[in-house]
C-alpha cells in the first residue's frame, strides 16, 4: 500500500522518505484508523522551541481541525484519545508541602528545570495548609459579623503568606493583590450570609491554587523559562456539580487536550494549573475533587494529552509501607500496580487521592510518586502490572474514627430481600458504605469517612439516629463507634499465608477482631479492631511483615475469611 503525503509544497511517498516523513506516515497510519480523518492534509511547520531555538516538525492536519505536531529525532509520538500528538511530555505535580513557601518554590522551579528534556505540565496545589486556613476562615466568618472579617487570624495567616513569597522572589504585588481583596469581600458576603454553603466553600477554597499558580507562573517567567497560568475550571476540567467531592466528567479529556495543545503550538510556555477544582456542568460554578484532588487533576491532564508520565512530587520517598505518622519506620514500596495503589488511597492512605488511579490505568500510564525535598529518591512506580512473584504484603493503611453498624435481621431465617432493603436505606439517605461482611440475616458494615459530606453526617449524631431508626424497622440494630479500618494491600496469591501471619500477631497482641472483609479485587483484606488498639495493631504487624522479613511465625489453622460482630462466616464480601 502506498501512502502519499502533502509535505510543504512537495509531494512524498512512503518508500524512501526522509525521518520526519516516516513520523508523519506513522501518524496518518494510526489517525486514518480514527472517524473524521481526512488524508492528504498535511502542512509542515516550523516550530521554536521554549529556549528560543528551532524545531523541525510536520503540522497534521485532520478534519474536524485537530493538528498535531510529529517530532522528529526519535522523540516517541504519543497521542491524545482525540487524535493530538502532544509536545509535552510528563505531569509534575506539586503539592501544598512542595510549594508552601517561597524557597519551596525556587526548588521546585530549579527541580522542573534540571529535566531539560521535558516539556511538562505542571500541577499544583494551594501553599503549604493554606485549603485548611481557608476553610476555618469560612466556618469563623458565618458567626463573626461582616466588621469582624479583617480580625480573623487565618486571613491574616494568608494574606501575609502569599504576600510574603511573591517579595520574597520578587515578583510583583499585583499578580495576587485582586485574588485577596475578592477573598476579603467573599469572607464578608458569607458573613452577611451567615450560612457558607458547599457551593461557596468550594469557591472560598479555590483561591488556594488560583493564588499558588499566579505566584509560581510569574516566578517561572521572571527567572526566564516561559510559563501560562490556567485555572482549571476555564480549562476544561468539567465535573459534576457535586460541591466539594465532584466527579470528573469526560468531556474533560478532549476540551483539555485542545486548549493545552492549541495554546502550546500557538506559543509554546509551560502550563501552570490549579490542582483540585473543575466547574460544575450545569451549575458552571467553581468545584473541587475532593481532599487531596490535585492528585486526580495531574491523571486526568495525563491522560487528556497522552503522555509518557504522570509524576506526583511529595514530602515523603513514594508510597510507603505504612502512614509514616503512624508508624515512622515505614518503608518506600518501590513498585505498585494501579489497582495496589487505587486501593490503598481508597482505604485512606492520605498520600494519593482515592479516585487519581483511575484516569491513569485507563490510559496506561505510568504514576511516578517522588519526594520533592529528597529527588534522588527512587520514589515509587505505579504500573498496570509488576512482578508479584515475591510479594506478600505490600502496604499497611488504617482509617480511624470510624462507625460500624452490626445489623440484625427481625425476620426469619431465609427471607430474601434482606440486603436489598438495608442497601436501600443508605442509598435513600445518601450514606456511603465502605466494608461489609454479610450472612443472609445479619450485616456488619462500616460508614465512609472519607467523603467530606458524610464525615460531617457522622459527625451528626441526629443523622446517624435516623439511619438506626430507618434500620430498626426490619432488624435490630448496634451502632459501634471509635472503630478502626487497618487495610492489608497485598498478594492476592498469598491471601492465605497473610491472614495467618496477621492472625498470629493479632492474638499475640491480644487484640479481637470485629470485622473481617476481603474486596472484590482481593488485593485488600480489612480488620476492623477499637480505636484504642488500632496503632499498636498496626505497628505489630509492620513489624511482622515489614521489619523481620525473614522471620517465619508459627503456622496456625486456617482463619474464617469473612466474619461480622454477631458470628463468624464462610462467605467473603
Ligand atoms: N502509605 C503512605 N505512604 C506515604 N505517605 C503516606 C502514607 N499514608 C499517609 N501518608 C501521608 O501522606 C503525606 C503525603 O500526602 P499529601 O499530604 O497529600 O501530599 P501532598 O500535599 O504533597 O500532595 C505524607 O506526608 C504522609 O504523612
Ligand atoms: N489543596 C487541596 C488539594 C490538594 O491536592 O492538596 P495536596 O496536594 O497538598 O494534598 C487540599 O488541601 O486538599
Amino acid at each position: 500500500m502506498v501512502v502519499s503525503l502533502q509535505i510543504g509544497g512537495g509531494r512524498a511517498f512512503c518508500p524512501g522518505l526522509g525521518r520526519d516523513s516516516r513520523d508523519a506516515v506513522a501518524f496518518l497510519w494510526n489517525s486514518a484508523c480514527r472517524p473524521g480523518f481526512k488524508s492528504g492534509n498535511f502542512s509542515s511547520k516550523k516550530k521554536r522551541n521554549g529556549d528560543g531555538g528551532t524545531r523541525r516538525g510536520l503540522k497534521v492536519c485532520c478534519e474536524r481541525g485537530a493538528t498535531a505536531l510529529v517530532e522528529k529525532k526519535g522523540d516517541k509520538e504519543r497521542q491524545s484519545k482525540d487524535g493530538y500528538a502532544s509536545q509535552l511530555s510528563v505531569v509534575m505535580k506539586f503539592g501544598g508541602s512542595s510549594v508552601a513557601s517561597a524557597e519551596r518554590m525556587r526548588e521546585i522551579a530549579n527541580l522542573i528545570l534540571s529535566f531539560p528534556e521535558e516539556r511538562p505540565v505542571v500541577v499544583l496545589s494551594a501553599m503549604g495548609k493554606t485549603t485548611n486556613k481557608l476553610l476555618q476562615a469560612g466556618e469563623k466568618a458565618v458567626s463573626c459579623g461582616v466588621s469582624h472579617i479583617s480580625d480573623i487570624e487565618e486571613l491574616s495567616f494568608i494574606k501575609e503568606l502569599h504576600l510574603r513569597t511573591v517579595d520574597e522572589l520578587g515578583i510583583d504585588k499585583s499578580t495576587i493583590s485582586v485574588l485577596l481583596d475578592e477573598l476579603e469581600q467573599l469572607l464578608e458576603g458569607i458573613a452577611m450570609m451567615k450560612e457558607l454553603t458547599l457551593r461557596t466553600r468550594d469557591y472560598l477554597v479555590s483561591f488556594g491554587e488560583c493564588m499558588s499558580t499566579r505566584i509560581f507562573t510569574a516566578y517561572l517567567n521572571k527567572i526566564g523559562s516561559k510559563a501560562r497560568q490556567y485555572d482549571a475550571f476555564h480549562l476544561g476540567i468539567i465535573t459534576t456539580d457535586d460541591f466539594t467531592n465532584a466527579d470528573i466528567l469526560d468531556v474533560t479529556y478532549p476540551a483539555v487536550a485542545k486548549r493545552l495543545h492549541e495554546d502550546w503550538i500557538n506559543n509554546p510556555a509551560i502550563p501552570v494549573v490549579t490542582g483540585f477544582l473543575g466547574k460544575g456542568c450545569k451549575s458552571c460554578a467553581v468545584t473541587t475533587l475532593g481532599r487531596g484532588g490535585s492528585d486526580l487533576t495531574a491523571t486526568t491532564i495525563g491522560k487528556a494529552l497522552g503522555l509518557r508520565e504522570i509524576q506526583v512530587w511529595k514530602d515523603v520517598d513514594g508510597v510507603l509501607t505504612c502512614d509514616p505518622n503512624i508508624y515512622p519506620k515505614a518503608e518506600p514500596v518501590p513498585h505498585l500496580t494501579f489497582e495496589e495503589a487505587a486501593e490503598l488511597a481508597y482505604f485512606g492512605a492520605q498520600v494519593l487521592h482515592p479516585q487519581s488511579m483511575r484516569p491513569a490505568r485507563e490510559s496506561d500510564i505510568p504514576v511516578r510518586v517522588k519526594n520533592s525535598y529528597n529527588p534522588q529518591a527512587p520514589g515509587t512506580l505505579i504500573t498496570k502490572a509488576r512482578d508479584l512473584s515475591e510479594a506478600v504484603l505490600t502496604s499497611i493503611v488504617l482509617k480511624s474514627n470510624i462507625t460500624m453498624l452490626d445489623i440484625v435481621s427481625t425476620r426469619m431465617l431465609g427471607q430474601f430481600g434482606f440486603l436489598a432493603k438495608v442497601f436501600s436505606i443508605f442509598e435513600e439517605l445518601g450514606i456511603s458504605v465502605d466494608c461489609v461482611a454479610t450472612s443472609e440475616v445479619s450485616i456488619s458494615l462500616t460508614l465512609d469517612p472519607s467523603k467530606v459530606w458524610s464525615r460531617e453526617l457522622i459527625q451528626q449524631a441526629s443523622e446517624l439516629d435516623h439511619v438506626a431508626e430507618e434500620l430498626q424497622k426490619i432488624a435490630v440494630v448496634q451502632l459501634l463507634q471509635n472503630r478502626s479500618i487497618i487495610s492489608l494491600i497485598g498478594n492476592v496469591q498469598k491471601s492465605s499465608l497473610i491472614l495467618e501471619k496477621a492472625f498470629n500477631v493479632l492474638r499475640e497482641e491480644g487484640v479481637n477482631v470485629q470485622m473481617i472483609s476481603q474486596g472484590a479485587s482481593k488485593v485488600n483484606i480489612s480488620l476492623v479492631v477499637h480505636d484504642s488498639e488500632a496503632k499498636k495493631c498496626v505497628g505489630a504487624l509492620h513489624s511482622a511483615f515489614f521489619d523481620h522479613a525473614d522471620d517465619s511465625l508459627p503456622e496456625l489453622g486456617s482463619a474464617g475469611l469473612s466474619q461480622n460482630g454477631s458470628s463468624m462466616h464462610s462467605s467473603i464480601s
